[in-house]
């Protein structure tokens, strides 16, 4: 996504200082601080218009976002919807940097991202309709290359994951495959999120209510990375496992 800067758009972003973040480098390891609590951080790297960001912050008040995006246009987008979301009022110049407590977005390149977060500072990251780079000369600039991985496993803590979805069945495999290859666990993996049948909960991104309005087939998955993460999950592999032995021999003592 190519968008070209219009005069008047940094000024725009530079005046909401509260809720915009120019200069990530310096919180690095200070993004407890900045938002005034301990609370998780989720991230959603490339966050495009911002609508799956805004609403998550609204919907889950006792976690921190933070929007990540290489644009000022789209960092401009995101801070008008994420007022809206949030229900606040523009009605003179100084309101416009009235501050969402869980809520930052930050302009900044995903490639430099360890740069931005210390070791284990956030708890998720979302992957959500990353750009597919479907040549492989470009794989490397493919968000789940796990040149990439290794730098969210280093910023993520020991509940960290990743959450993945894409419209992009090759962006998917290759995904996959690179998880796979630096020896991840995968889990609820769906190859067509939407009849698979979306969680209550479940919120959209710009980019699926496109894809999904199509009727493209949705890619969805959940990388566990952090130690705890992965004992829980394993915890739970092992209970679900027992209760359907259990299960099996009730049945065949009947
Ligand atoms: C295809 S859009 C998806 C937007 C949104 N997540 C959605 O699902 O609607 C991908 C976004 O990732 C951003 N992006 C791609 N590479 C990036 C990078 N290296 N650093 C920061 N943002 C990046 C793009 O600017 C774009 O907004």
């Amino acid at each position: 996504m190519r968008l070209r800067g219009r005069k008047g758009i940094r000024e725009d972003i530079e005046r909401q200082k509260e809720l915009v973040v120019l200069n990530a480098k310096d919180y690095k390891g200070k993004w407890a601080e900045l938002f005034g609590n301990n609370n998780p951080i989720h991230a959603e790297l490339g966050m495009g218009k911002g609508r799956f960001i805004s609403e998550m912050s609204k919907k889950y008040p006792n976690i921190n976002f933070i929007g990540v995006d290489m644009y000022d246009e789209l960092i401009r987008k995101a801070s008008e919807k994420a007022k809206v979301a949030h229900e606040i009022t523009v009605e003179t110049e100084e309101d416009a940097v009235l501050s969402i407590p869980n809520l930052r977005l930050m302009l900044f390149n995903i490639e430099h991202i360890e740069e931005a977060f210390a070791e284990g500072e956030l708890e998720r990251v979302y992957l959500n309709f990353s750009d597919p780079w479907p040549k492989k000369k470009h794989a490397r600039r493919r968000l789940t290359h796990p040149g990439f991985v290794a730098k969210y496993q280093q910023i993520l803590n020991a509940k960290g994951e990743i959450h993945l979805k894409t419209d992009s069945q090759s962006l998917f495999e290759f995904s996959l495959n690179s998880f796979a290859d630096m020896g991840l666990r995968m889990r609820n993996i769906s190859l067509n999120l939407h009849v698979d049948g979306i969680h209550p909960d479940h919120v959209m991104t710009e980019y699926e209510t496109k894809f999904a309005g199509q009727g493209m087939n949705i890619h969805r998955c959940e990388v566990v990375i952090g130690q705890e993460a992965l004992s829980t999950h394993q915890e739970q592999l092992k209970q679900a496992a027992a209760s359907a032995l259990a299960a099996e021999s009730k049945e065949s003592a009947e």
